[in-house]
């Protein structure tokens, strides 16, 4: 069979317009992706930031080909995801939420049986087998079946079986969700290292915050399907969310909004946002807390106090944050990411990865 060949000239990943419609029940119809068009430059390090059900697993599995979009475009690799399918799945490693590991077999044959099914002769498999089983640090859990590892080990094997092939671009579907904190670091350093030694471009999916802002080079932050913000951590969180400042004073809670609502605005904050509540009931000094969002809390925050004090404002407590990127989606959805992910936390599996 003729294959088209690849285009060369596009990015490793262009995306035009990538939709994705499920039915739902009682003939409802759920747009898990909306017009997704975006172009991933090769080595990069991209991930997809989003509350469950944005719409992350579906636009990977869309652009590995498990998937066929409903309309749209991409190219993944240089080829048509639609048209040339086995093109793209011959230069690309895909690794899943669940466990693609078999229980009962062995780790190595687990390896093995991956090696044959991307075409890698016996030897090139038992070189790859060896180099990642090295690699990953599987070599005391090789030999046994897969049902007797932790969380941990065999996150370690799904990556394994994603590296098989030696991809080009590596998809991790949440790669580290379930897994304690500790194995979480350790995933990540492995795959830091992982992309260093291949040269590979990595595009993830993660709810977890600290994960996209300190790995990713580009977070897309998804939400009910579309992407509404792509940039770097550190440009989302300077121009999307500003600095935090906290003040407690006595007296007019709308004096106090107001005072703090000017200092943010003058500050050049894109969204000031003031947040005024009374403060802890059970403090005897009592007062209202407002919360705003500023440019430079350092210069504005001293400023302010003055300001409040000037008008006969007792300031009782004070306090700046820098943005995180929980902020950064708190300003552009009005929900929190962190109290979604919480209260959709799956069950932790135990064990550490080395
Ligand atoms: N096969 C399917 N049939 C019907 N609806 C689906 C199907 N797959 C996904 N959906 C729906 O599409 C939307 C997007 O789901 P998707 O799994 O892509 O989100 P996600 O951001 O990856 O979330 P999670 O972190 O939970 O995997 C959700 O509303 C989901 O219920």
């Amino acid at each position: 069979m003729a294959h088209n060949l690849p285009d060369m000239t596009s990015p490793i990943i262009r995306t035009e317009g990538l939709h994705k419609q499920f039915a739902g029940k009682n003939g409802t119809t759920i747009t898990a992706v909306k017009d997704l068009t975006m172009d991933v430059e090769e080595g990069s390090l991209t991930a997809f930031l989003g509350p469950n059900g944005a719409g992350k697993s579906t636009s990977l599995r869309m652009l590995t080909t498990l998937l066929a979009p409903t309309s749209g475009n991409a190219t993944v690799c240089g080829f048509d995801i639609t048209r040339d399918p086995a093109q793209v799945r011959a230069r690309i490693g895909y690794i899943g939420q669940k466990n693609g590991a078999g229980l009962y077999q062995r780790v190595r044959d687990e390896l093995d049986i991956q090696g044959s099914l991307y075409g890698l002769t016996s030897r090139q498999t038992r070189e790859r087998v060896t180099e990642l089983v090295d690699v990953l640090g599987l070599g005391e859990v090789v030999d046994q079946p897969t049902m007797k590892l932790s969380g941990g080990q065999r996150r370690r094997v799904d990556i394994a079986l994603g590296l098989i092939p030696g991809p080009r671009l590596l998809f991790l579907d949440e790669p580290s969700t379930g897994l304690d904190p500790q194995s979480r670091a350790h995933l990540w350093e492995l795959v830091l290292r992982l992309r260093e030694r291949y040269g590979m471009t990595l595009l993830l999916t993660t709810h977890y915050l600290d994960e996209a802002d300190n790995f990713a080079e580009r977070v897309l932050v998804v939400d009910h399907g579309e992407v509404i913000a792509d940039d770097t951590a550190t440009g989302l969180k300077a121009n999307l969310a500003g600095d935090r400042i906290t003040v407690t004073a006595t007296g007019s809670p709308d004096d106090i909004t107001a005072i703090a609502s000017r200092a943010a605005t003058a500050s050049g904050a894109p969204d000031p946002d003031p947040r005024t509540a009374p403060a802890d009931p059970t403090d005897p000094a009592g007062g209202t807390e407002v919360t705003v969002r500023v440019n430079g809390a350092d210069r504005i925050l001293p400023a302010l106090l003055r300001d409040l004090e000037a008008r006969g404002h007792t300031v009782l407590r004070a306090d700046s944050a820098r943005p995180t990127l929980d902020d950064v989606f708190l300003s552009l959805t009005g929900r929190s990411l962190r109290e979604e992910a919480e209260t959709t936390t799956e069950p932790a599996l135990t064990g550490a990865a080395r």
